[in-house]
């Protein structure tokens, strides 16, 4: 399916429109399903976005009870360690909001990372019954270098096919990352990418129009539904290169 790219020349107007769609999401699921869930990106971009969301403009159109949180990736570090994509969506979004810790699917970190991934992987299929994992909303961000999640440039999880969670250790940031595979985040509802900022130009270049361009090199291209568009909520700086 193609993507369906928005740019604002203002990242509040940006930020506001993915807020109005969220919500409008998490309505839509609420009403047909009982619940939301709903895939956070971590890094640094999405931040202003989870504060809007629990701001007094936004926070009483969605039924925080009936949403569950779930993380696109974690990364592979001790409970409390500020590198923790949790630790800054907890103060964005989880403590403002008073969500339930009972409504938050987090990366347990306190054994091997194959273990943290297998029992992520392990609560998200409870939570859906065993049935296909459908996520109502994936967020994502996208590196400079053209990550998501935590598919990395030339790493082995780039070729998994089934759709789950995976343990990789990243060279590039000397660490292990817990991550949904593509083909799990594709299966998603709804799949949006927030970006902006000049220093993301080159890679939205490079997974949006570079004809020539891997998933090796640049493994956001891997992420592509069948039945959905994917979103791109991007600011004019991020898409100069377009
Ligand atoms: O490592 C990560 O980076 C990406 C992009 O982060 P940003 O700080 O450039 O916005 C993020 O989407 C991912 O969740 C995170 O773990």
């Amino acid at each position: 399916m193609i993507s369906a790219i928005n740019v604002y020349t203002d990242i509040n107007e940006l930020l506001n429109a993915l807020a109005e769609n969220i919500c409008s999401t998490a309505q839509a699921a609420i009403r047909e399903r009982g619940q939301f869930n709903f895939v956070l990106a971590g890094g640094n971009s999405p931040k202003k976005l989870y504060e809007l969301l629990a701001s007094e403009k936004f926070s009483n159109k969605i039924d925080w009870d009936k949403t569950y949180f779930f993380f696109g990736d974690e990364r592979f570090v001790p409970e409390n360690d500020p590198q923790r994509n949790y630790l800054m969506v907890k103060k964005a979004l989880f403590v403002p909001l008073k969500i339930k810790n009972s409504n938050v699917f987090n990366v347990d970190t306190s054994e091997s990372p194959e273990t943290a991934a297998l029992r992520y992987d392990k609560s998200i299929r409870y939570h859906f019954k065993e049935k296909t994992v459908e996520f109502d909303f994936v967020l994502l961000g996208l590196g400079d270098n053209a990550h998501t999640a935590s598919l990395f440039p030339n790493t082995t999880v780039l070729e998994e096919t089934d759709a789950t969670i995976k343990a990789v250790y990243v060279n590039e940031v000397n660490m292990y990352r817990i991550t949904m595979t593509a083909p799990l985040i594709n299966q998603a509802r709804n799949i949006a990418f927030l970006v902006y900022g000049k220093d993301k130009a080159a890679a939205i270049y490079h997974v949006l129009n570079d004809s020539k361009g891997t998933i090796n090199e640049y493994p956001a291209r891997l992420i592509s539904s069948d039945k959905h568009k994917t979103h791109w909520y991007i600011d004019s700086e991020s898409a100069s290169k377009l």
